[in-house]
């Protein structure tokens, strides 16, 4: 049998209604060791409670310190890794894990949308699939994976789409990149792996500005004369700004802080398309680096990571190449 070793950072899979509140509060994470009799039927499951955090409570640098345990725990004799974790920012925990873990055995990271006390609680079914991902000889070389109701999904392109549904976790554009069925684990393709950026605690600051009808750059300046190191801009349609965005911009850039253009809406590419004032034309020929595949959280993550490496404008370029 496969060795997996679960590790439990916190979320609604680890927690419960209180009867005093009512509200849904962080319970003892080892409460999630019940599940193990169902784990072990399928891997040589151990449990280790690394963080009992609400998801919104994680930071870069808890980031860093489970991507060090996941990495210290491949090379020795976990077969693969199973983390569980809040939804709210799963997403971004499992690209951080996906950017810096070079081992190719199997990282899985899951959560729950209901809690303990729910009926029809999804977190020890989405833990049992878990295990069952993370033991499987396929889903080796695939980079972070995240599991959650029968579906699998590469770090890269999933993101929380519901507030509350089970079916929460969705690849815009492309559907999950593999099925669970109470017999078999299906990949429908092949995942690739991203280049490999190195394991740190990132220190820049990132500021991630989501572009509206009408806004000005209020906010750009503000994260410039705030000492931010890089700037993250979810930009209209195909990689667009509102004109009065662009000096806040070009006071950024001259300042050699480094702007990143993703697109606020789910699907398609940013590109040099449009050229008017504001235009992805003008935005490219003015520096800013045009990331496509990525939604803005992820690209913050990434820049948070690869300002480690570089802050040359080329260089930080080539980690957001597709
Ligand atoms: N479903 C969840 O886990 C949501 C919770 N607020 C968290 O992210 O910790």
């Amino acid at each position: 049998m496969k060795k997996i070793i679960v590790l439990t950072t916190g979320g609604t899979i680890a927690m419960s209604q209180s009867d005093e509140s009512e509200g849904v509060k962080p319970q003892d994470p080892k409460a999630l060791q019940k599940t193990l009799p169902f784990l072990n039927q399928f891997a040589d499951v151990e449990m280790e409670h690394l963080f009992n955090l609400p998801s919104p409570h994680i930071t870069p640098h808890e980031m860093y310190v489970l991507a060090k345990r996941v990495q210290s725990l491949l090379q020795h004799d976990a077969d693969g890794v199973v983390v569980t974790h809040g939804t709210d920012t799963l997403e971004e925990t499992a690209y951080f894990l996906n950017l810096v873990i070079s081992n190719d055995k199997p990282v899985v990271i899951t959560g729950a949308m209901r809690s303990q006390n729910e009926l029809g609680a999804d977190g020890p079914y989405n833990l049992v699939n878990s295990v069952r991902v993370a033991a499987e000889e396929e889903a080796k070389g695939f980079g972070t994976l995240v599991v959650f109701n029968d579906e699998i999904h590469s770090a890269k392109t999933v993101t929380k789409t519901h507030t509350s549904n089970v079916a929460t976790f969705q690849s815009p554009g492309l559907g999950p990149a593999g099925l669970i069925t109470k017999r078999n684990i299906l990949f429908h393709r092949e995942l690739t792996r991203e280049k490999i950026l190195p394991l740190c605690s990132p220190k820049a600051k990132v500021a991630l500005i989501k572009a509206a009808a009408g806004m000005d750059d209020t906010m750009i300046r503000w994260a410039v004369d705030s000492g931010y190191q890089g700037i993250v801009i979810e930009a209209l349609g195909q990689g667009n700004l509102p004109p009065a965005m662009l000096p806040g911009i070009e006071q950024a850039l001259e300042k050699q802080i480094p702007i990143v253009l993703v697109s606020r809406c789910y699907h398609g590419y940013v590109q040099d398309t449009y050229d008017y004032i504001g235009g992805g034309r003008q935005l490219k020929q003015m520096g800013l680096i045009f990331a496509n595949g990525l939604n803005g959280p992820k690209a913050r993550i990434k820049l948070m990571l690869a300002l480690e490496v570089t802050n040359d404008r080329t260089e930080l370029e080539t980690y957001f190449k597709i």
